[in-house]
């Protein structure tokens, strides 16, 4: 008997069981894969180190002087290597001791509810072990790349962003489907590690993000001889016996590539969980109330993470981690919850989520676009500031190409939306990130003065924009 089980080690379930932990709990936690999940492996840290070198290394071809210390393009084998270290050789020793140290106990193996408050783990050997929770059981389970009902798709063995992430060799032709995050990040990694990339971006470039944002990034990939297609829909695929993938589109044409990047979304973990044993449908997204109490079961089961679809962000979810982790042990008290607006335990900031896509040039976001502003009814004005006129900006590089957006509450005076493209925009975001969740009347953000010549100078230029 444990206190509470957490089902899933990724971000957020090492956190929840750091939390509860702390809080006095003794807690299980159950893992199929490796401890750290989605993020540390196949995610976030692999591709962030594959786009790096190549980020620095066009930071540097923007400025006179160093430019010429350049010598040669990316050394793709030592990007590979550097990534190998960040996903930690694929080995999970060192996330399991900090489990433990934190007080866990590591059950490995596919977990599965069984009852109330009761979870099975099967181990690869087939072993089977029966755990209770006194107070809660929680799913951290993530979320895994969506493959479309496409014919021919599965046959012909795509990639996802798992294969993109761990891969040994750069094709020399990468097939992209998706226009969305992962497809624009890995086009962005892969063309800088070399590939020929084409893009089959049905719905456009970052199509949820502010319109300038897609449009910069479509200009730069192409610049950087990425072919991009917005509208491009996949109608089958095969691979042939030398392996070359055929990609048919809807317009009958066919593009063939060395390997196929299907970059389309999400699908939750949910399918073998045993939902079922606790009148859930397996396979859907955890639907959740304010306290991450998963709707329709009585008290005891919480989701938390990419599983109940709020925020497919990893700091996010660690955020919903703390806040849940944190309830649970004052519940466990007999104390208190708070999960009014911006309360203790609330999880209010979902609504602005920070977001950074490391594309080039980088998408730097926070709360709401214009357009979704809107579809909420608030009553906002939106300014938009040119990022390459502002002197930091222009010192930081050579043609600096950027936007900024701010999109304000005109009733209330406080800005719900921040949008920021432009190459080394994503240690801007947490000004804005303050701006927003802080709720900062525009009067007093006047007082907040950037330093000179930075290119948080925006933010002047921005409020002037608006005028007072
Ligand atoms: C290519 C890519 C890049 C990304 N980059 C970023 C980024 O830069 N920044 C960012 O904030 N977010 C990024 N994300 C999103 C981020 O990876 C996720 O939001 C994050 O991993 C979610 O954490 P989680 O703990 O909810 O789930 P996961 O990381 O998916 O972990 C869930 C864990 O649960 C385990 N599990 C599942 N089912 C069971 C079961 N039944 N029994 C036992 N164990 C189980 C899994 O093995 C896994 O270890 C990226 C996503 C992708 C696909
Ligand atoms: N830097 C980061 O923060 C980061 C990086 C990568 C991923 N993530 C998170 O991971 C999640 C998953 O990313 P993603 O890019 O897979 O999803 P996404 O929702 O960002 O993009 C999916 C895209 O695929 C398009 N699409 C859907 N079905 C399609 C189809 N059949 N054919 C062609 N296009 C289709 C959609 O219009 C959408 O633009 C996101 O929520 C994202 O926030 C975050």
């Amino acid at each position: 008997m444990f206190d509470v089980i957490v089902i899933g080690a990724g971000p957020v379930g090492e956190n929840v069981a750091d939390r509860v932990a702390r809080g006095g709990l003794s807690v299980a936690v159950v893992e199929r894969e490796l401890v750290g999940g989605e993020c540390s492996y196949w995610a976030c840290m692999p591709t962030k180190a594959l786009l790096r070198s190549t980020a620095a290394l066009r930071a540097v071809n923007r400025l006179p002087g160093a430019r010429e210390a350049v010598t040669g393009p990316v050394d793709a084998a030592a990007v590979l290597a550097r990534r190998d270290s960040f996903a930690s050789n694929w080995a999970d020793d060192g996330q399991a001791a900090w489990l433990d140290q934190a007080g866990a106990r590591l059950f490995r193996g596919q977990g599965r509810i069984s009852g109330a408050r009761a979870v099975e783990v099967t181990a690869a050997d087939g072993t089977v072990t029966s755990l209770t929770a006194r107070h809660a059981v929680v799913v951290a389970t993530g979320s895994s790349a969506l493959v479309p009902d496409v014919a021919g798709l599965r046959a012909a063995a795509p990639w996802t962003s798992r294969e993109a992430a761990a891969t040994t060799v750069v094709p020399g032709r990468l097939a992209i489907v998706g226009g969305g995050v992962v497809a624009s990040e890995l086009a962005t990694a892969f063309a800088g590690l070399g590939s020929a990339v084409t893009m089959l971006a049905r719905d456009g470039v970052l199509p949820a993000a502010e319109p300038f944002a897609g449009e910069l990034v479509t200009g730069a990939l192409r610049d950087a001889g990425v072919s991009v297609r917005p509208g491009a829909e996949l109608r089958s695929a095969e691979r042939a016996a030398d392996g070359t993938v055929r990609a048919a589109l809807t317009t009958g044409e066919t593009v063939e590539a060395d390997e196929l990047l299907v970059a389309v979304g999400r699908t939750p973990n949910t399918s073998d969980l045993g939902l079922d044993r606790v009148g859930l449908t397996p396979g859907g997204w955890l639907r959740v109330d304010d306290a991450l109490r998963v709707v329709g079961v009585d008290g005891w089961l919480y989701a938390a993470g990419d599983v109940n679809r709020r925020a497919l962000l990893t700091h996010q979810g660690k955020y919903q981690a703390r806040a849940l982790g944190d309830a649970i042990v004052a519940r466990a008290a007999g104390g208190a919850v708070d999960h009014g607006r911006w309360g203790r335990h609330a999880v209010t900031a979902d609504e602005a989520a920070p977001q950074v896509i490391f594309t080039e040039p980088e998408v730097a976001s926070v709360g709401l676009t214009a357009a979704a502003a809107e579809a909420a009814g608030l009553p906002i004005r939106v300014v938009d500031h040119d990022l390459g006129a502002v002197a930091g900006a222009a010192v930081h590089a050579d043609g600096y190409r950027g936007r900024a957006r701010m999109v304000v509450d005109r009733d209330r005076n406080v800005i719900v939306g921040v949008t920021l493209v432009g190459p080394d925009v994503a240690e801007l975001l947490h000004a804005a990130t303050i701006a927003v969740v802080g709720e900062v009347p525009l009067d007093r953000l006047w007082h907040a003065v950037p330093a000179f010549p930075t290119i948080s100078e925006v933010w002047l230029r921005l409020l002037e924009a608006y005028g007072r």
